[in-house]
């Protein structure tokens, strides 16, 4: 079979599907899933030529990252598409979804929304997925960026990091919310936001900004509950569905829970940053770690995974957010100046997998909290997230019992500087498959990008 054409059948032993793991063949026909064969089930017509049998590999749906910063056009030497989703389709992911910043211009406008498109075509290696956002004063532009295909908007309740995207009050959330009231699109909130400070600390002296503690302790646990409060209460308000991104505080789960008990249409992710590591082991000046929530100490870490045990943290996503490797000030390990973001798009799914196998997760969990919840977080579960007749047959062949080490000659994103350098995970991905086309194998790419990537609505692909 050569590679690079649309396959007819992947037959493994170990098919993750919705109700159990088991040997199976799933029957792909114009880039959909036909069927899929278990019990010893066999299809007769199926032309043997692009039959792929991966033999005891584990054949589960591709990941769905919905939070992934491209920042193309305008900081495309942070990311660009081409990187981004090539290093995607090395980890396994067969759709992302990009956040409406750190491009310039962000997508906060119709026409921002249509320049992103232009670039994004052509340049895509899995299939891409784009939010709008939201920012004081373009509530006109929302129900336009909806009819062009965005599936929700992303705002932030602190500083974003970037000027360009300010960050919103409450007022201007109440105009977007009444705005998006009935639209089914989600709005997705950066949850932190700044507290008056009724005593605020007195230093003897300024404390060291190389040392993490200083930066950990200027993001406070209360700075998550303040602005998890606020979401919380407008989502009760308005009735529109809030999504919390990047939880880092596990003080917030007991009102996130609260909150659903009483119906609030909230869900809430994190990032395999906060699941895998821990302030404790954070080298003094290794900016490198530094994200925004902050990376929290172990025994927060424990908590997030009891919320994702008991179903109150419904995904686990990113929150790829490269820039350049001078943004990071390694040289100086300014924690307070530095760049806050990580770079680890392509080894999201070893890096769950590799904590969650110790826990007690399930390939079903994983796909739970990697592929379905996130599919269906961005409105496209019809088509992708799991494995069923008349899904994209977007696909990861991988073996969680594989340990391998991350290299820097392995990492294809742009930003090779990753706190996971040198770490060695389970879960090693050998073969991604996008609508029936293998797009990675084994460290090569058979099929170049093309434009048929982008998404720009639950039920097409342009
Ligand atoms: N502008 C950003 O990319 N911000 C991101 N930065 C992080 N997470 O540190 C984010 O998701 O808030
Ligand atoms: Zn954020
Ligand atoms: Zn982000």
């Amino acid at each position: 079979m050569e590679v690079g054409s649309e396959l007819t059948m992947v037959r493994s032993k170990r098919v993750v599907l919705n109700s159990r793991t088991c040997p199976a063949d799933i029957v792909i026909k114009g880039g959909k899933i036909v069927e899929i064969l278990t019990d010893g089930r066999t299809s007769a017509q199926t032309p043997r030529e692009k039959i792929l049998d991966v033999g005891d590999l584990v054949v589960m749906a591709g990941i769905v990252d919905s939070h992934v910063h491209v920042n193309e056009p305008g900081r495309t030497d942070w990311e660009g598409y081409w990187t981004a989703t090539k290093s995607a389709a090395a980890g396994g992911i067969t759709t992302i979804v990009d956040m409406p910043l750190n491009s310039i211009p962000p997508t906060t406008t119709l026409e921002n929304f249509q320049m992103k498109l232009q670039m994004a075509r052509g340049q895509c290696f899995v299939d891409t997925a784009f939010w709008g956002g939201v920012i004081p004063g373009n509530q006109s532009a929302l129900l336009p960026m909806i009819k062009a295909g965005v599936p929700g908007f992303k705002c932030f309740l602190i500083h974003s990091g970037v000027d360009e995207f300010p960050h919103v009050a409450e007022v201007d959330l109440e105009a977007a919310m009444a705005e998006l009231q009935g639209t089914g699109c989600v709005l997705l909130f950066h949850a932190e936001k700044e507290l008056e400070r009724v005593n605020p600390p007195i230093h003897s002296e300024a404390p060291d900004p190389r040392d993490y503690t200083t930066f950990l302790n200027s993001r406070t646990d209360d700075m998550e509950l303040g602005a998890i409060r606020i979401v919380i209460k407008l989502c009760f308000q308005y009735k529109v569905h809030c999504h919390i991104v990047h939880l880092s505080s596990a003080e917030a789960v007991p009102i996130i829970q609260e909150a659903r008990k009483a119906g609030a249409p909230l869900t809430v992710e994190t990032t395999h940053h906060y699941l895998s590591l821990a302030a404790e082991e954070i080298p003094t000046g290794a900016t490198h770690y530094k994200c925004c929530p902050p990376i929290r100490g172990r025994c927060n870490q424990e908590k997030l995974w009891s919320a994702l045990k008991a179903g109150i943290i419904d995904m686990v996503v990113s929150d790829h957010s490269p820039c350049t490797a001078d943004l990071k000030r390694l040289e100086t390990g300014d924690f307070m100046t530095a760049w806050g973001g990580i770079s680890s798009l392509q080894f999201g799914l070893p890096l769950f997998w590799t904590a969650a196998r110790q826990r007690g997760f399930t390939l079903h969990d994983t796909m739970n909290l990697m592929c379905k919840n996130t599919a269906k977080l961005c409105g496209i579960e019809d088509r992708k997230g799991s494995l069923a007749p008349g899904k994209d047959a977007d696909l990861v062949v991988w073996n969680p019992d594989k340990e391998f080490e991350v290299k820097e000659s392995i990492i294809y994103h742009k930003n090779k500087l990753t706190p996971y350098l040198g770490r060695r995970l389970y879960g090693e991905v050998f073969i991604t498959i996008v609508r029936g086309n293998i797009v990675y194998l084994q460290g090569q790419f058979p099929t170049l990008p093309s434009g048929e990537h982008i998404l720009v609505n639950a039920n097409s692909a342009t």
